[in-house]
């Protein structure tokens, strides 16, 4: 699946209108303290602040949808839709990148707020030790996800019911409160319910048909798993690949269409289900994975066509090093591609002209349509208060001034219906799929080459199977003609031998030549066998490799019955070999009575006789 929807060629429309108004910024004389009790009345400020610690810079990279803010007079800037740079017509989006910080209740053992203070105006949060730092929106502790959906959530999901793309995602340390905002609790619904309640509610009250797929996948030890892969075969690692038109794309993710909010959330559950937990200090069910859920919309009102894709993201916590080697690994993990994240938003914020590291990570690269200005985007930092905390969340305030730095310069995918329009997007989206099946193929071609794939070794398997059956075609005609040569051979040295005497040279000659046939049969059917026992082996080797659904079953019974047939052969020659035996041994008698001659020599000739006859007359 695409991780962005199609860039349109756009028609204006109407003017964007600004996401939400917001409050001047207040005087840092009316900030809240955070007490113990945390309390939603807001009292006097403490008075210590430091300057915010965010980076001025002025700098725009030119032909980015993403750029540092020029000015940082007012670094409250609100996502708006401006013409903050002049150049761009309606249909795009201008604003900064919205930040807000939601900080955690203390916990029954957290010893205390490390003296946090959040003013009146709910956009500065400040700390003795570390200053001043200033958001879009800082909650209290108390907010509920009612509140912080509104403020973090909403504005974006109304974009992107125009037809922007939107991100959302939550930052913060090991246990401090992500999952709790992107999935709720018991006792509350995290922003992705609400997302999808409100999503649902507009689209069926404001457009005449809609679309909506949903992927929903997590980057665990820097590998991309599907988690709604659920019938399919496992991939443990999926593939992002460029792509001229999305931005880019993860091969092979899995897309499911939903009708309804429950449809949405049923699908979530059960790919959450599967995603990485664990405990850690901090946290008893620890992400350990960053969680990735993707809402590609399609709307359409009238004559017009609206793409755009909600993207909610609940990254994993980051966090000190952990006793247990596994914990200590993901941990790792998790650090280093939150540190690529970190080092992109702040390469972002300074405007830089040089190359943004996308790849250092699959996160970032990920979230490269996002963070370059394919999408609006909101984070919500959530943090803790505890004085035992104090470096961590520091760390995280720092990370939500740089972000808060950027700008974004977002298009958006709406589209007049022509017939010419919807062929185009046909065939582009035709295009995408052949492309992507390509991608699919080549990728499956690099698997067989290094490990064999089940196909390739079921063709391989395939093709011994007909060699073999040719070879056992081959043997049993040509057994099938030595059989009947020999029988005759046989037969005639038989009647010949009747019509000599024992002490004529001649009977030697025919006994000898039995003899002789009967040595090369015993040599024949020890070949045959050890070719029998070979061929039984390798079925049973192909039987054992091959998929029980692969229709061997029809070779393997034929098989089965060329080695039956083998055998029987076998055992008819078994009987003529008694015979010569029996034959050989009249040398050892060639002295004697007529009838005793009659007794030991010609009646188990006879018998041979009838016994070749027999055999001949079950060939025909
Ligand atoms: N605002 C909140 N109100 C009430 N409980 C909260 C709040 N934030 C977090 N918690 C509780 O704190 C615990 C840890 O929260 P959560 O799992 O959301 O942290 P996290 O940031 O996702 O951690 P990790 O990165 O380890 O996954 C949970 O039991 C959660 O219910």
């Amino acid at each position: 699946m695409s991780f962005r929807p199609p860039r349109m060629t756009n028609t204006p429309t109407r003017a964007q209108t600004p996401t939400r108004s917001r409050s001047s910024l207040g005087s840092a004389g009316s900030s809240t303290p955070v007490p113990s009790s945390l309390s939603k009345t807001r009292t006097a400020a403490s008075s210590t602040v430091r300057r915010p610690m965010t980076p001025r810079v002025s700098l725009a990279s030119p032909g980015s949808g993403l750029r540092s803010r020029s000015s940082m007079s007012n670094i409250n800037t609100p996502i708006r839709a401006s013409s903050l740079l002049g150049s761009i017509g309606s249909q795009t989006y201008q604003g900064t990148i919205k930040v807000s910080v939601r900080p955690r209740p203390l916990s029954e053992t957290a010893s205390s707020t490390g003296s946090w203070n959040i003013n009146k105006q709910g956009n500065i949060i400040a700390n003795v030790e570390a200053g001043e730092f200033q958001y879009d929106k800082v909650f209290l502790p108390d907010a509920d996800n009612s509140e912080i959906y509104r403020d973090v959530v909403e504005p974006v999901l109304e974009k992107c019911l125009q037809g922007y793309n939107g991100t959302v995602f939550a930052y913060g340390m090991t246990g401090s409160g992500k999952t709790h905002s992107m999935q709720g609790s018991e006792t509350e619904n995290g922003l992705i319910q609400l997302c999808a309640t409100e999503l649902f509610r507009k689209l069926n009250a404001e457009f005449n048909a809609f679309k909506v797929g949903c992927s929903y996948l997590e980057i665990y030890n820097e590998k991309l798993i599907d988690l709604l892969n659920f019938d399919g075969p496992a991939t443990d690692d999926l593939r992002i690949r460029d792509d001229p038109t999305f931005g880019i794309r993860v091969v092979g993710l899995s897309e499911h269409w939903v009708a309804s909010e429950k449809e949405l959330i049923e699908v979530f559950e059960r790919g959450d289900s599967a995603r990485k937990t664990s405990c850690t200090n901090f946290n008893d069910r620890s992400s350990r994975s960053h969680a990735v859920l993707l809402m590609r919309v399609e709307m359409k009102q009238d004559s017009s066509t609206r793409h755009s894709t909600v993207c909610l993201c609940d990254l994993a916590g980051s966090e000190k090093a952990s006793s247990q080697s596994e914990r200590r690994k993901e941990g790792a993990f998790i650090n280093k591609s939150l540190l690529a994240l970190s080092t992109v938003i702040q390469k972002l914020s300074q405007g830089s002209f040089n190359h943004i590291p996308y790849r250092d990570s699959k996160l970032t690269r990920l979230l490269q349509p996002s963070l370059s200005g394919e999408s609006i985007v909101s984070i919500l930092c959530t943090i803790h208060l505890s004085s035992s905390t104090l470096s961590e969340t520091i760390n995280t305030l720092r990370f939500a001034a740089r972000a808060k730095n950027i700008l974004m310069n977002v298009r958006r995918n709406e589209q007049q219906d022509t017939d010419k329009d919807r062929y185009e997007q046909l065939v582009r989206e035709n295009e995408r799929q052949k492309q992507e099946i390509e991608d699919l193929k080549r990728e499956q071609v690099g698997k067989r080459l290094w490990s064999g794939s089940d196909d390739d070794s079921v063709a391989q398997l395939t093709a011994e199977n007909r060699i073999l059956n040719e070879r056992l075609e081959h043997l049993k005609r040509l057994h099938d003609t030595e059989n009947v040569q020999s029988a005759m051979e046989c037969q005639e040295n038989l009647q010949q031998l009747l019509q000599f005497e024992v002490s004529d040279p001649r009977f030697s000659e025919i006994v000898a030549s039995l003899e002789r046939q009967y040595k090369m049969q015993i040599c024949q059917i020890e070949e045959m066998k050890s070719y029998i026992s070979h061929l039984e082996n390798q079925l049973r080797r192909q039987m054992s490799v091959m998929k029980p659904a692969i229709s061997v079953a029809g070779n393997s019974s034929d098989k089965d019955e060329e080695i039956a047939d083998l055998k029987r052969q076998l055992k008819s020659k078994d009987s003529i070999i008694s015979a010569l035996r029996q034959s050989t041994k009249v040398r050892e008698t060639i002295s004697g009575s007529s009838e005793r001659r009659e007794k030991l020599f010609l009646r188990p000739i006879e018998n041979t006789i009838a016994v070749q006859k027999e055999h001949l007359k079950g060939q025909h």
